[in-house]
Protein backbone atom coordinates (compact mmCIF):
# COMPACT_ATOMS: atom_id res chain seq x y z
CA UNK A 1 0.00 0.00 0.00
CA UNK A 2 1.71 2.75 -0.90
CA UNK A 3 1.85 5.90 1.83
CA UNK A 4 -0.64 8.12 0.38
CA UNK A 5 -3.38 5.75 1.25
CA UNK A 6 -2.03 5.85 4.81
CA UNK A 7 -2.67 9.25 5.09
CA UNK A 8 -6.31 8.37 3.17
CA UNK A 9 -6.87 6.70 6.17
CA UNK A 10 -5.50 8.93 8.69
CA UNK A 11 -8.19 11.38 7.80
CA UNK A 12 -10.40 8.76 8.08
CA UNK A 13 -9.57 8.25 11.63
CA UNK A 14 -9.45 11.18 12.66
CA UNK A 15 -12.69 12.19 11.09
CA UNK A 16 -14.56 9.66 13.11
CA UNK A 17 -12.49 10.61 16.09
CA UNK A 18 -13.60 14.01 15.54
CA UNK A 19 -17.13 13.75 14.58
CA UNK A 20 -18.11 10.22 16.61
CA UNK A 21 -15.87 10.90 19.96
CA UNK A 22 -15.00 8.02 19.50
CA UNK A 23 -11.45 6.87 21.37
CA UNK A 24 -8.61 6.97 19.42
CA UNK A 25 -6.74 4.04 20.81
CA UNK A 26 -9.90 1.65 20.08
CA UNK A 27 -10.51 3.02 17.17
CA UNK A 28 -7.30 3.03 16.01
CA UNK A 29 -6.75 -1.34 16.82
CA UNK A 30 -10.03 -2.02 14.81
CA UNK A 31 -8.73 -0.46 11.84
CA UNK A 32 -5.49 -2.16 11.87
CA UNK A 33 -7.27 -5.16 12.51
CA UNK A 34 -9.79 -5.03 9.42
CA UNK A 35 -7.82 -2.37 7.12
CA UNK A 36 -5.66 -3.93 4.22
CA UNK A 37 -2.50 -1.60 5.12
CA UNK A 38 0.98 -3.57 4.61
CA UNK A 39 2.38 -4.15 8.46
CA UNK A 40 5.43 -1.23 7.59
CA UNK A 41 3.00 1.46 7.26
CA UNK A 42 0.99 0.80 11.17
CA UNK A 43 3.59 3.06 12.73
CA UNK A 44 2.99 6.29 10.41
CA UNK A 45 -0.53 5.55 10.81
CA UNK A 46 -0.12 5.40 14.70
CA UNK A 47 2.23 8.33 14.73
CA UNK A 48 0.13 10.62 12.38
CA UNK A 49 -3.51 9.56 14.77
CA UNK A 50 -1.53 10.13 18.01
CA UNK A 51 0.94 13.08 17.38
CA UNK A 52 -2.47 14.49 15.94
CA UNK A 53 -4.48 14.61 18.11
CA UNK A 54 -1.68 15.28 20.90
CA UNK A 55 -0.59 18.86 19.19
CA UNK A 56 -3.83 19.60 18.31
CA UNK A 57 -4.37 23.02 19.73
CA UNK A 58 -0.70 24.08 18.66
CA UNK A 59 -1.05 23.27 15.37
CA UNK A 60 -4.13 25.06 15.36
CA UNK A 61 -2.48 27.98 16.71
CA UNK A 62 0.03 28.19 13.69
CA UNK A 63 -2.88 27.26 10.94
CA UNK A 64 -4.90 30.17 11.90
CA UNK A 65 -2.09 32.38 11.31
CA UNK A 66 -2.20 31.30 7.07
CA UNK A 67 -5.92 30.65 6.94
CA UNK A 68 -7.93 33.44 5.78
CA UNK A 69 -11.38 32.33 6.98
CA UNK A 70 -11.61 30.77 10.74
CA UNK A 71 -11.01 27.02 11.10
CA UNK A 72 -14.00 26.37 12.68
CA UNK A 73 -15.74 27.27 9.02
CA UNK A 74 -13.87 24.86 7.20
CA UNK A 75 -15.29 22.09 6.14
CA UNK A 76 -14.09 19.28 9.00
CA UNK A 77 -11.74 16.88 6.85
CA UNK A 78 -10.12 19.97 5.25
CA UNK A 79 -8.99 21.30 8.59
CA UNK A 80 -7.70 17.90 9.56
CA UNK A 81 -5.77 17.42 6.38
CA UNK A 82 -4.37 20.73 7.70
CA UNK A 83 -3.85 19.42 10.81
CA UNK A 84 -1.93 16.57 9.79
CA UNK A 85 0.16 17.57 6.94
CA UNK A 86 1.13 20.79 9.29
CA UNK A 87 2.26 18.15 12.07
CA UNK A 88 4.63 16.41 9.69
CA UNK A 89 5.90 19.52 8.55
CA UNK A 90 6.75 20.87 11.92
CA UNK A 91 7.26 17.60 14.24
CA UNK A 92 8.69 14.61 11.53
CA UNK A 93 12.31 15.59 10.46
CA UNK A 94 12.26 12.48 8.34
CA UNK A 95 9.19 13.55 6.11
CA UNK A 96 10.29 16.33 3.54
CA UNK A 97 7.98 19.18 3.73
CA UNK A 98 7.07 18.75 -0.16
CA UNK A 99 6.46 15.32 -0.01
CA UNK A 100 3.92 16.32 2.88
CA UNK A 101 2.29 18.72 0.69
CA UNK A 102 2.16 16.64 -2.07
CA UNK A 103 0.42 14.34 -0.56
CA UNK A 104 -1.95 16.51 0.82
CA UNK A 105 -3.20 18.10 -2.32
CA UNK A 106 -3.40 14.81 -4.11
CA UNK A 107 -5.85 13.79 -1.51
CA UNK A 108 -7.80 16.88 -1.63
CA UNK A 109 -8.00 16.76 -5.61
CA UNK A 110 -9.47 13.52 -4.69
CA UNK A 111 -11.86 14.66 -2.07
CA UNK A 112 -12.68 18.18 -2.95
CA UNK A 113 -13.10 20.48 -6.23
CA UNK A 114 -10.27 22.67 -7.28
CA UNK A 115 -10.51 26.17 -5.26
CA UNK A 116 -9.91 23.70 -2.09
CA UNK A 117 -7.35 22.13 -3.31
CA UNK A 118 -5.73 25.14 -4.42
CA UNK A 119 -6.36 26.96 -0.78
CA UNK A 120 -4.80 23.70 0.86
CA UNK A 121 -1.75 24.11 -1.41
CA UNK A 122 -1.56 27.96 -0.53
CA UNK A 123 -1.67 27.52 3.34
CA UNK A 124 0.76 24.50 3.22
CA UNK A 125 3.10 26.77 1.05
CA UNK A 126 3.02 29.81 3.02
CA UNK A 127 3.78 28.17 5.97
CA UNK A 128 6.68 26.13 3.96
CA UNK A 129 7.85 29.67 2.95
CA UNK A 130 7.33 31.97 5.97
CA UNK A 131 8.00 29.57 8.92
CA UNK A 132 5.71 28.64 11.85
CA UNK A 133 4.05 31.60 13.69
CA UNK A 134 5.81 32.40 17.43
CA UNK A 135 4.10 31.74 20.44
CA UNK A 136 5.87 34.69 22.44
CA UNK A 137 3.46 37.08 21.25
CA UNK A 138 0.42 35.37 23.32
CA UNK A 139 0.49 37.88 26.42
CA UNK A 140 -1.59 35.64 29.04
CA UNK A 141 1.36 33.52 30.13
CA UNK A 142 -1.50 30.50 31.44
CA UNK A 143 -3.06 30.73 27.68
CA UNK A 144 0.75 30.57 26.23
CA UNK A 145 1.35 27.35 28.08
CA UNK A 146 -2.14 26.19 27.06
CA UNK A 147 -1.49 26.70 23.06
CA UNK A 148 2.49 25.86 23.75
CA UNK A 149 1.83 22.39 25.19
CA UNK A 150 -1.80 21.63 23.25
CA UNK A 151 -4.07 21.94 26.33
CA UNK A 152 -7.50 23.71 26.59
CA UNK A 153 -7.14 26.52 29.04
CA UNK A 154 -9.82 24.83 31.66
CA UNK A 155 -7.02 21.78 32.02
CA UNK A 156 -4.08 24.50 32.34
CA UNK A 157 -6.03 26.74 34.24
CA UNK A 158 -7.13 23.92 37.16
CA UNK A 159 -3.92 22.41 37.44
CA UNK A 160 -2.49 25.59 38.08
CA UNK A 161 -4.90 26.15 40.94
CA UNK A 162 -4.44 22.83 42.33
CA UNK A 163 -0.69 22.45 41.56
CA UNK A 164 0.72 25.32 41.07
CA UNK A 165 2.81 26.89 38.00
CA UNK A 166 5.83 24.95 38.10
CA UNK A 167 4.11 21.23 38.07
CA UNK A 168 1.40 22.15 35.98
CA UNK A 169 3.96 23.00 32.94
CA UNK A 170 6.00 20.08 34.08
CA UNK A 171 2.57 17.73 33.79
CA UNK A 172 1.93 19.69 30.43
CA UNK A 173 5.00 18.91 28.86
CA UNK A 174 5.04 15.60 30.01
CA UNK A 175 1.89 14.49 28.66
CA UNK A 176 3.79 15.16 25.24
CA UNK A 177 6.53 12.48 25.45
CA UNK A 178 5.86 8.76 24.72
CA UNK A 179 5.09 7.12 27.72
CA UNK A 180 7.21 4.11 28.65
CA UNK A 181 5.67 0.70 28.23
CA UNK A 182 5.83 -1.77 31.08
CA UNK A 183 4.69 -5.22 32.16
CA UNK A 184 3.56 -7.33 35.25
CA UNK A 185 5.43 -10.93 35.58
CA UNK A 186 3.17 -13.68 36.65
CA UNK A 187 5.00 -14.92 39.35
CA UNK A 188 2.58 -17.53 40.03
CA UNK A 189 4.26 -19.10 36.73
CA UNK A 190 6.93 -17.83 36.14
CA UNK A 191 10.42 -15.23 36.94
CA UNK A 192 11.29 -11.87 36.20
CA UNK A 193 14.44 -12.87 34.53
CA UNK A 194 12.81 -15.98 32.77
CA UNK A 195 10.15 -13.70 31.39
CA UNK A 196 12.86 -11.49 29.85
CA UNK A 197 15.16 -14.64 28.34
CA UNK A 198 12.00 -15.49 26.62
CA UNK A 199 11.68 -11.78 25.00
CA UNK A 200 15.02 -11.79 24.15
CA UNK A 201 14.47 -14.90 22.09
CA UNK A 202 11.09 -13.13 20.40
CA UNK A 203 13.31 -9.73 19.58
CA UNK A 204 11.70 -7.72 22.47
CA UNK A 205 13.93 -5.32 24.17
CA UNK A 206 13.25 -5.54 27.93
CA UNK A 207 14.69 -4.91 31.03
CA UNK A 208 13.91 -5.43 34.94
CA UNK A 209 12.18 -2.32 36.06
CA UNK A 210 14.49 -0.21 38.80
CA UNK A 211 11.36 0.75 40.49
CA UNK A 212 8.88 -2.00 40.93
CA UNK A 213 9.85 -5.91 41.83
CA UNK A 214 7.66 -7.91 39.22
CA UNK A 215 7.69 -5.09 36.41
CA UNK A 216 9.63 -5.30 32.87
CA UNK A 217 10.02 -2.11 31.19
CA UNK A 218 9.82 -2.53 27.23
CA UNK A 219 11.92 -0.39 24.79
CA UNK A 220 11.64 -2.21 21.58
CA UNK A 221 8.78 -4.24 20.30
CA UNK A 222 4.94 -5.58 20.84
CA UNK A 223 4.18 -7.92 23.37
CA UNK A 224 0.54 -8.75 22.13
CA UNK A 225 1.83 -11.60 19.88
CA UNK A 226 4.77 -13.51 22.21
CA UNK A 227 4.11 -16.52 23.58
CA UNK A 228 5.12 -15.32 26.93
CA UNK A 229 1.54 -13.20 26.79
CA UNK A 230 -0.17 -16.10 25.57
CA UNK A 231 1.22 -18.46 27.98
CA UNK A 232 -0.22 -15.69 30.18
CA UNK A 233 3.04 -14.75 31.96
CA UNK A 234 3.00 -11.16 31.71
CA UNK A 235 -0.05 -8.44 31.74
CA UNK A 236 0.67 -5.45 29.99
CA UNK A 237 0.31 -2.66 32.96
CA UNK A 238 1.94 0.89 33.68
CA UNK A 239 4.01 0.79 36.97
CA UNK A 240 1.12 3.35 38.54
CA UNK A 241 -1.17 0.74 38.38
CA UNK A 242 0.89 -2.06 39.68
CA UNK A 243 1.44 0.11 43.00
CA UNK A 244 -2.17 -0.43 43.96
CA UNK A 245 -1.56 -4.12 44.53
CA UNK A 246 1.08 -2.85 47.48
CA UNK A 247 -0.68 -0.35 48.77
CA UNK A 248 -3.64 -3.24 49.07
CA UNK A 249 -0.81 -5.85 50.44
CA UNK A 250 -3.37 -9.03 50.34
CA UNK A 251 -2.77 -11.95 52.54
CA UNK A 252 -3.01 -15.07 51.67
CA UNK A 253 -6.46 -16.60 52.02
CA UNK A 254 -8.19 -13.28 52.52
CA UNK A 255 -11.58 -12.11 50.90
CA UNK A 256 -11.06 -9.18 48.83
CA UNK A 257 -13.85 -7.13 46.91
CA UNK A 258 -12.62 -5.27 43.90
CA UNK A 259 -15.48 -2.92 42.76
CA UNK A 260 -14.77 -1.22 38.98
CA UNK A 261 -12.70 -4.42 37.97
CA UNK A 262 -12.87 -4.78 34.70
CA UNK A 263 -10.43 -5.37 32.38
CA UNK A 264 -9.20 -6.67 35.36
CA UNK A 265 -5.41 -5.72 35.93
CA UNK A 266 -6.01 -4.94 39.36
CA UNK A 267 -7.78 -8.34 39.84
CA UNK A 268 -5.60 -10.41 38.40
CA UNK A 269 -2.49 -8.81 40.27
CA UNK A 270 -4.26 -8.97 43.64
CA UNK A 271 -4.93 -12.70 43.22
CA UNK A 272 -1.25 -13.71 42.05
CA UNK A 273 -0.42 -11.70 45.09
CA UNK A 274 -2.39 -14.20 46.87
CA UNK A 275 -0.67 -16.76 44.88
CA UNK A 276 -4.10 -18.48 44.06
CA UNK A 277 -5.67 -19.02 47.80
CA UNK A 278 -8.65 -17.05 49.29
CA UNK A 279 -11.13 -14.82 46.92
CA UNK A 280 -10.73 -12.12 44.58
CA UNK A 281 -14.47 -10.82 43.76
CA UNK A 282 -14.31 -8.59 40.87
CA UNK A 283 -17.87 -6.88 39.89
CA UNK A 284 -18.05 -4.49 37.35
CA UNK A 285 -21.23 -2.64 35.81
CA UNK A 286 -20.76 -3.82 31.87
CA UNK A 287 -21.25 -7.39 31.44
CA UNK A 288 -18.95 -6.96 27.84
CA UNK A 289 -16.29 -5.63 30.40
CA UNK A 290 -16.60 -9.01 32.57
CA UNK A 291 -16.19 -11.03 29.91
CA UNK A 292 -12.66 -9.20 29.66
CA UNK A 293 -11.64 -10.20 32.65
CA UNK A 294 -12.61 -14.21 32.42
CA UNK A 295 -10.51 -13.86 29.61
CA UNK A 296 -7.61 -12.25 31.36
CA UNK A 297 -8.11 -14.92 34.46
CA UNK A 298 -8.30 -17.94 31.86
CA UNK A 299 -4.71 -17.10 30.22
CA UNK A 300 -3.64 -16.34 33.79
CA UNK A 301 -3.67 -19.35 34.93
CA UNK A 302 -5.92 -18.27 38.21
CA UNK A 303 -8.08 -19.95 40.14
CA UNK A 304 -9.26 -17.26 42.97
CA UNK A 305 -11.39 -14.63 40.86
CA UNK A 306 -15.15 -14.98 41.10
CA UNK A 307 -16.30 -12.49 38.75
CA UNK A 308 -19.76 -10.38 38.71
CA UNK A 309 -21.47 -8.18 36.47
CA UNK A 310 -23.05 -5.34 38.92
CA UNK A 311 -23.22 -2.03 39.37
CA UNK A 312 -21.12 -1.35 42.41
CA UNK A 313 -23.90 1.28 44.16
CA UNK A 314 -26.07 -1.92 44.61
CA UNK A 315 -23.75 -4.05 46.36
CA UNK A 316 -24.84 -3.79 49.48
CA UNK A 317 -27.99 -5.67 48.14
CA UNK A 318 -25.93 -8.96 47.26
CA UNK A 319 -23.04 -9.21 49.97
CA UNK A 320 -23.32 -9.05 53.52
CA UNK A 321 -22.04 -6.25 55.64
CA UNK A 322 -18.47 -6.72 57.07
CA UNK A 323 -17.96 -9.41 54.75
CA UNK A 324 -14.69 -8.72 53.09
CA UNK A 325 -11.15 -7.83 54.70
CA UNK A 326 -10.03 -5.68 51.35
CA UNK A 327 -11.94 -3.97 49.10
CA UNK A 328 -10.43 -1.75 46.05
CA UNK A 329 -12.77 0.85 44.18
CA UNK A 330 -10.33 1.69 40.94
CA UNK A 331 -12.85 4.56 40.14
CA UNK A 332 -14.49 5.52 36.44
CA UNK A 333 -12.57 8.82 36.20
CA UNK A 334 -11.65 11.35 33.69
CA UNK A 335 -8.71 9.75 32.59
CA UNK A 336 -6.41 13.46 32.65
CA UNK A 337 -3.86 10.77 33.96
CA UNK A 338 -3.31 9.26 30.81
CA UNK A 339 -3.04 11.44 28.44
CA UNK A 340 -0.02 10.69 26.78
CA UNK A 341 -1.92 7.17 25.84
CA UNK A 342 -5.10 8.96 25.17
CA UNK A 343 -4.70 12.57 23.97
CA UNK A 344 -7.68 12.74 22.59
CA UNK A 345 -9.14 12.76 26.20
CA UNK A 346 -7.79 16.51 26.25
CA UNK A 347 -10.11 17.51 23.81
CA UNK A 348 -13.30 15.49 24.78
CA UNK A 349 -13.05 16.01 28.80
CA UNK A 350 -14.73 18.97 30.13
CA UNK A 351 -15.14 20.30 33.39
CA UNK A 352 -18.01 19.25 33.62
CA UNK A 353 -17.34 15.44 33.27
CA UNK A 354 -15.44 16.06 37.04
CA UNK A 355 -18.10 17.19 38.78
CA UNK A 356 -20.65 14.05 37.83
CA UNK A 357 -17.40 11.84 37.74
CA UNK A 358 -16.54 12.79 41.16
CA UNK A 359 -20.27 12.40 42.86
CA UNK A 360 -20.14 8.91 41.02
CA UNK A 361 -17.24 8.19 43.22
CA UNK A 362 -18.22 8.92 46.35
CA UNK A 363 -21.49 7.23 45.95
CA UNK A 364 -19.38 4.10 45.36
CA UNK A 365 -17.47 4.83 48.34
CA UNK A 366 -20.68 4.77 50.24
CA UNK A 367 -21.52 1.95 49.14
CA UNK A 368 -18.91 -0.83 49.54
CA UNK A 369 -17.88 0.56 52.81
CA UNK A 370 -20.71 -1.24 54.65
CA UNK A 371 -18.94 -4.36 52.94
CA UNK A 372 -15.72 -3.74 54.77
CA UNK A 373 -14.26 -5.33 58.02
CA UNK A 374 -13.34 -3.06 60.78
CA UNK A 375 -10.19 -3.18 61.06
CA UNK A 376 -9.67 -3.62 57.25
CA UNK A 377 -8.51 -1.30 54.59
CA UNK A 378 -10.25 0.48 51.04
CA UNK A 379 -8.05 1.20 48.34
CA UNK A 380 -9.19 4.38 46.39
CA UNK A 381 -7.60 4.82 42.95
CA UNK A 382 -8.12 6.50 39.87
CA UNK A 383 -6.10 7.33 36.70
CA UNK A 384 -6.47 11.08 36.81
CA UNK A 385 -4.85 14.11 37.66
CA UNK A 386 -7.41 16.39 39.54
CA UNK A 387 -8.25 17.35 42.87
CA UNK A 388 -11.85 16.98 43.05
CA UNK A 389 -11.85 13.37 41.57
CA UNK A 390 -9.14 12.74 44.26
CA UNK A 391 -8.01 14.54 47.23
CA UNK A 392 -11.32 16.16 47.85
CA UNK A 393 -13.08 12.95 47.31
CA UNK A 394 -11.26 11.24 49.96
CA UNK A 395 -11.32 13.83 52.50
CA UNK A 396 -15.59 14.29 51.78
CA UNK A 397 -15.52 10.42 52.33
CA UNK A 398 -13.81 10.70 55.72
CA UNK A 399 -15.56 13.50 56.97
CA UNK A 400 -19.05 11.58 56.61
CA UNK A 401 -17.84 8.62 57.91
CA UNK A 402 -16.58 8.37 61.39
CA UNK A 403 -15.72 5.37 61.54
CA UNK A 404 -12.96 5.57 58.20
CA UNK A 405 -9.92 7.56 58.72
CA UNK A 406 -6.73 8.12 56.46
CA UNK A 407 -4.05 5.09 56.27
CA UNK A 408 -1.16 6.93 57.49
CA UNK A 409 1.04 3.82 57.25
CA UNK A 410 0.56 3.40 53.66
CA UNK A 411 4.07 4.77 52.47
CA UNK A 412 5.36 2.17 53.99
CA UNK A 413 4.34 -0.47 51.55
CA UNK A 414 5.64 1.36 48.47
CA UNK A 415 8.45 0.34 46.82
CA UNK A 416 11.38 2.54 47.61
CA UNK A 417 11.27 4.06 44.61
CA UNK A 418 7.99 6.05 45.20
CA UNK A 419 9.11 7.61 48.53
CA UNK A 420 10.61 10.61 47.19
CA UNK A 421 7.38 11.11 44.83
CA UNK A 422 6.30 14.95 45.37
CA UNK A 423 2.63 13.98 44.99
CA UNK A 424 3.17 12.09 48.63
CA UNK A 425 0.39 12.61 51.42
CA UNK A 426 -0.04 10.94 54.62
CA UNK A 427 -2.57 8.07 53.19
CA UNK A 428 -2.40 9.48 49.49
CA UNK A 429 0.15 9.38 46.81
CA UNK A 430 -0.67 11.38 43.58
CA UNK A 431 1.68 10.76 40.83
CA UNK A 432 2.65 13.25 38.45
CA UNK A 433 3.42 12.46 34.55
CA UNK A 434 6.76 12.45 34.24
CA UNK A 435 7.84 12.20 37.78
CA UNK A 436 8.43 8.46 38.00
CA UNK A 437 7.85 7.31 34.16
CA UNK A 438 4.24 6.30 35.39
CA UNK A 439 1.07 7.65 34.48
CA UNK A 440 -0.76 10.48 36.19
CA UNK A 441 -2.00 8.08 38.57
CA UNK A 442 -4.13 8.39 42.24
CA UNK A 443 -4.12 6.01 45.55
CA UNK A 444 -5.66 6.74 48.83
CA UNK A 445 -5.42 4.02 51.30
CA UNK A 446 -8.56 4.11 53.94
CA UNK A 447 -8.79 2.51 57.22
CA UNK A 448 -12.11 1.22 59.24
CA UNK A 449 -11.67 1.42 62.80
CA UNK A 450 -12.65 -1.19 65.46
CA UNK A 451 -15.62 -0.76 67.54
CA UNK A 452 -14.44 0.50 70.96
CA UNK A 453 -11.40 0.32 69.66
CA UNK A 454 -8.89 3.32 68.88
C1 LIG B 1 -10.68 2.48 35.76
S1 LIG B 1 -11.64 1.22 35.16
C2 LIG B 1 -11.09 -0.17 36.09
C3 LIG B 1 -9.79 -0.75 35.61
C4 LIG B 1 -9.47 -2.04 36.32
N1 LIG B 1 -9.48 -1.92 37.74
C5 LIG B 1 -8.13 -2.60 35.89
O1 LIG B 1 -7.13 -2.42 36.58
O2 LIG B 1 -8.06 -3.22 34.84
C6 LIG B 1 -13.19 1.52 35.86
C7 LIG B 1 -14.22 0.45 35.60
O3 LIG B 1 -15.36 0.76 36.39
C8 LIG B 1 -16.50 0.30 35.71
N2 LIG B 1 -17.65 0.97 36.33
C9 LIG B 1 -18.14 2.21 36.10
N3 LIG B 1 -19.17 2.47 36.93
C10 LIG B 1 -19.34 1.37 37.70
C11 LIG B 1 -20.24 1.02 38.74
N4 LIG B 1 -21.19 1.86 39.15
N5 LIG B 1 -20.13 -0.21 39.30
C12 LIG B 1 -19.17 -1.07 38.88
N6 LIG B 1 -18.31 -0.80 37.90
C13 LIG B 1 -18.37 0.41 37.32
C14 LIG B 1 -16.21 0.62 34.26
O4 LIG B 1 -16.96 -0.21 33.41
C15 LIG B 1 -14.70 0.36 34.16
O5 LIG B 1 -14.46 -0.91 33.65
Amino acid sequence: MKQGNVREAVLDLLLKIEKNQAYSNLLINDTIKKSQLNPKDIPLLTELVYGTLQHQRTLDFYLQHFSKRPLGKLDTWVHILLRFTLYQMVYLDRIPDRAAIHEAVQISKKRGHQGISGMINGILRSIQREGIPKTEKIKDADERLAIETSHPDWMISRWIKQFGKEKTEAIAKANLTHPIHSARVNRTKTTVDEVLQSLEQAGIDAEKSKQVPESITISKGSLAGTSAFSDGLITIQDEGSMLVAHIMSPQKGETILDACAAPGGKSTHIAEMMENTGEVVSLDIHKHKVGLIDQQVKRLGLKNIHTEVMDARHAGKKFEAESFDRILIDAPCSGLGVIQRKPDLKWTKSADDVKRLSQIQLAILDAVWPLLKQGGRLVYSTCTVDMEENHEVISTFINNNDDSKLDKDMYKRLPDAFLNCSGLKPGMLQLFPGEKGTDGFFISSVCKTIKGGS
